[in-house]
């Protein structure tokens, strides 16, 4: 039955994404599966761009406009040189100002401007001009483009027991460039006595050397990790201080205060060598041992970071045990000391906390945040932590709310696939389960 239906989309659809490659029934299937496109029949296809007709209730582009300056991804929607108009059908939601392509239509791609909710609260139903005001209320504040930092090659794999070859960590971070991601973080120069599974940096850097398209950042915890780094072919680095005494301690062996001056020598020799510098704060929410923590104590640590010179600040929920009512004091109380522009969130998932936690964060006007291919990671030195917030999760995300990363999902997928089958395991990406088993699915209609 859903064959037939397919196949009678496959041919609308053919006509209807005009500048694409064919959709495959995997795509089509996945567009089904999250609702983009229904099932059943009430939806006719014009073989034209950018509409979708049926039983639509259609609304002026006027009625979503949002104010001047915001950063929704509806702010071009007043540009009325092109067709701006919403139409709804059910859960559809097309904002015509781009081409569509199969990867772009909100499941497995990225569009400017275009908005699609897989998995809105809308239907035509409750669609009014009440429900619109709600939605730009909620939307407007989301930045337009956010950048994601891809921590999967270090966050990812340092707590791995098992050594990683060198060349599998390499082509991972290929695989992960290729899929549009700008930053990729590819190792640390910590101890290796310490970090066993890093002991390889310098050579993962010399393999990247030639790769363009992406930034290498590495984490260093001292001076001499900075050299080591920088001799290896490094251009950029990250330091790493804690908001929580007793993991400072256990994480580098010193106090935050301790770590605040060695960093300050990172800085110094950073800044001769014009390095651009990132710091990462951890336990911004909570710590192992000592339990919550106050926002001003982030806030301090951030401060003395921005201070000393770092470029991005990364707060991190190591042990991933914040939800958006302890995330967002922390932010407001770091945000009334350094410009948002320069902050980026960086949750890992062990209560299940982190997208809504990024959600809250966009809504407070971040705009980078981190995440792990597949949701690899953890900390050797937070136990019982879980793995960082899936890319795929987060592209997931970001595609349902319009919001640009220049990421192609199915690429990231193919990069958590590589490296989850060497790892002997699956994916920690909900996104990347869902849409296996719609491919699994499609290719047995
Ligand atoms: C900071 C140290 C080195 C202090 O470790 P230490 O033992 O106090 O250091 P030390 O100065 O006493 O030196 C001990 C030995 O380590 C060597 N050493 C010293 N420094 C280096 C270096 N850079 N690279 C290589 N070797 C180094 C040094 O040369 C010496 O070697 P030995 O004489 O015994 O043969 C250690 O504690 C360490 O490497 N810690 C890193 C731990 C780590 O990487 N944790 C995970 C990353 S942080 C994180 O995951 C949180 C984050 C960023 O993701 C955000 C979030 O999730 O929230």
């Amino acid at each position: 039955m859903l064959a037939a239906k397919t196949s009678c989309k496959l041919s609308s659809l053919r006509s209807f994404l005009p500048h694409t490659s064919v959709p495959t029934a995997s795509s089509l299937e996945a567009l089904v599966s999250t609702r983009l496109l229904s099932s059943s029949d009430d939806i006719a296809w014009k073989p034209t761009f950018g509409e979708f007709i049926g039983e639509v209730s259609e609304i002026e582009t006027e009625n979503v406009v949002p104010e001047q300056g915001s950063h929704s991804p509806f702010h071009q929607l007043g540009d009325k040189n092109s067709r701006q108009s919403l139409i709804w059908k059910g859960q559809i939601m097309s904002l015509p100002g781009g081409h569509f392509s199969n990867q772009a239509l909100g499941v497995v791609g990225t569009r400017p401007y275009t908005s699609f909710t897989p998995d809105c609260h809308f239907s035509s139903q409750s669609y009014d001009n009440g429900t619109t005001r709600v939605a730009h209320k909620f939307l407007s504040a989301i930045p337009r483009y956010v950048k994601i930092v891809e921590v999967g090659p270090r966050d990812g794999l340092q707590n791995e027991e098992e050594i990683v070859p060198t060349t599998v960590k390499v082509k991972l971070i290929e695989m992960l460039v290729s899929s549009g991601l700008t930053v990729v973080e590819a190792t640390s120069f910590v101890s290796p006595k310490w970090v066993p599974q890093l002991a390889d940096a310098k050579d993962v850097i010399a393999a990247i050397q030639c790769l363009e398209g992406a930034r290498f950042p590495v984490l260093t915890p001292n001076l001499k990790g900075f050299e080591a780094a920088v001799a290896a072919g490094a251009k950029e680095v990250a330091i790493f201080a804690a908001a929580s005494e007793s993991f400072s301690k256990s994480n580098i062996n010193c106090s935050i205060e301790e770590s605040l001056a060695r960093y300050h020598d990172v800085a110094l020799a950073a800044r001769k060598l014009s390095i651009p510098l990132r710091g990462y704060i951890s336990c911004v929410v909570g710590c192992p041992v000592e339990g919550a923590v106050p926002p001003s104590k982030v806030a301090y640590v951030a401060k003395e970071l921005f201070d000393m010179g770092c470029s991005e600040i990364s707060l991190g929920d190591t042990i991933g045990v914040g939800t958006p009512g302890t995330v967002v004091p922390m932010l407001e109380s770091v945000i009334d000391i350094v410009p948002v522009e320069k902050l980026a969130v960086h949750f890992h998932d062990t209560y299940g906390q982190a997208l809504s936690n990024i959600l809250a964060s966009l809504q407070m006007g971040i705009s980078t945040v981190d995440s792990s291919v597949s949701g690899l990671g953890g900390c050797p030195y937070a136990k019982g932590a879980s793995g960082n917030v899936a890319t795929e999760d987060v592209v997931y995300m970001l595609n349902g709310l319009g919001v640009e990363t220049n990421v192609d999902l199915q690429k990231v997928i193919l990069a958590g696939g590589f490296i989850c089958k060497h790892l002997g395991r699956s994916s920690g990406s909900k996104t990347a389960i869902a849409l296996s088993r719609t491919a699994i699915r499609a290719s047995k209609l």
